[in-house]
């Protein structure tokens, strides 16, 4: 068992957290920790379906206007936020401490228990995952915008990747704590929601289990009577959708019957793709539950499917 597995669920602190905020509050500056930490394997999970979050006093740091500004527009496109509330919000903008990086550092050890869930105000962040035979991989990076470290703090599992600073910048730092007070609940929630349903869903195979999961956290259910227009051939383009539960038909001014999608088809993806209007208009058939994925999420989450989306357009030639 490691420390943090022996205090019950991550409620208490083990050796590891102390030294983590120590190195934190020592220089201002996240210089941490490498061979400290461990990379053992959680016995116990967090469930926090049968686990509420603890309500108590969330720390509070001090912000001038502009600052919390700042945050809140670092945090507003990030999806694991969208569901708090403007109390909840609040709460989170006083609770977040800024850290300033320096080139090199690593934020995040793969492997290392988790305390802390990272929103990036500046600099560029670099993810490796090292494999079961040592074997390691530059999964990602992020420039100046987004969020990492939900993974540890969501499931209670060591950290799946290492993350180090390419560049100085600065980070909002959340506490395990306020994580799990705040973002948890919903968090996990959406996730789960979705996560049965994009497994069936084919042209997705292509992702791992980590970009599946910000899929989660971007889509959103709309629900549509029998005949409603979900959109109109001509319309303007804001997003794809997958079809969750019921039926879509898509004709056009041309033909009635260009399709009838099922459940874990898509559509509305081709005017995303080819940035032209509507080519054609969607139309629940019975009571109908589609996800919703905006624009901007298809951009940064979908790339990966793109070849399969764009054969699947040559398809469509042919009707
Ligand atoms: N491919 C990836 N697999 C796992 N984690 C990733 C990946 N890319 C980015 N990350 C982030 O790296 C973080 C490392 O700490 P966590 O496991 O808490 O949460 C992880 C994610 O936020």
């Amino acid at each position: 068992m490691t420390d943090k597995a022996s205090t019950s669920r991550g409620q208490g602190k083990s050796k590891d957290d102390d030294d983590e905020n120590d190195a934190i509050e020592d220089s201002d500056t996240l210089n941490l920790v490498r061979s400290r930490r461990r990379g053992d394997v959680f016995a116990e999970q967090y469930n926090p379906e049968v686990e509420d979050a603890e309500e108590t006093d969330l720390p509070n740091y001090p912000k001038s206007p502009e600052e919390k500004e700042k945050l809140r527009q670092a945090i507003s496109n990030i999806f694991l936020f969208r569901d708090v509330t403007e109390e909840q919000m609040e709460r989170v903008l006083q609770s977040m401490e800024k850290k300033k990086v320096k080139a090199g550092d690593v934020i995040i050890q793969q492997g290392a228990s988790g305390d802390y869930f990272y929103v990036i105000e500046s600099g560029s962040y670099e993810f490796v995952v090292t494999d079961s035979v040592g074997k390691s991989k530059e999964v990602s990076t992020l420039e100046h915008e987004g969020s990492f470290g939900e993974l540890a703090l969501m499931y209670n599992q060591p950290r799946a990747a290492t993350v180090t600073a390419l560049t100085d910048g600065e980070l909002w730092a959340m506490s395990r704590q306020t994580f799990r007070t705040i973002l948890l609940s919903s968090a996990y929630k959406k996730r789960k929601q979705y996560e049965e349903f994009l497994s069936k869903v084919e042209i997705l195979d292509v992702l791992t289990p980590y970009e599946r999961s910000n899929l989660c956290d971007a889509l959103e259910t709309q629900t549509y009577g029998d005949k409603a227009v979900i959109f109109r051939e001509g319309d303007e383009a804001h997003g794809m959708y997958l079809v969750e539960k019921g039926q879509v038909r898509i004709s056009s001014s041309k033909e009635s019957n260009l399709a009838l999608l099922n459940a874990g088809d898509y559509f509305g993806e081709l005017a995303l793709i080819t940035k032209r209007p509507r080519a054609a208009t969607a139309t629940a058939v019975g009571k109908t539950y589609v996800a919703f994925l905006n624009l901007g999420a298809f951009e940064r989450l979908l790339g990966p499917c793109m070849e399969v989306l764009k054969k699947h357009i040559d398809a469509y030639k042919g009707k």
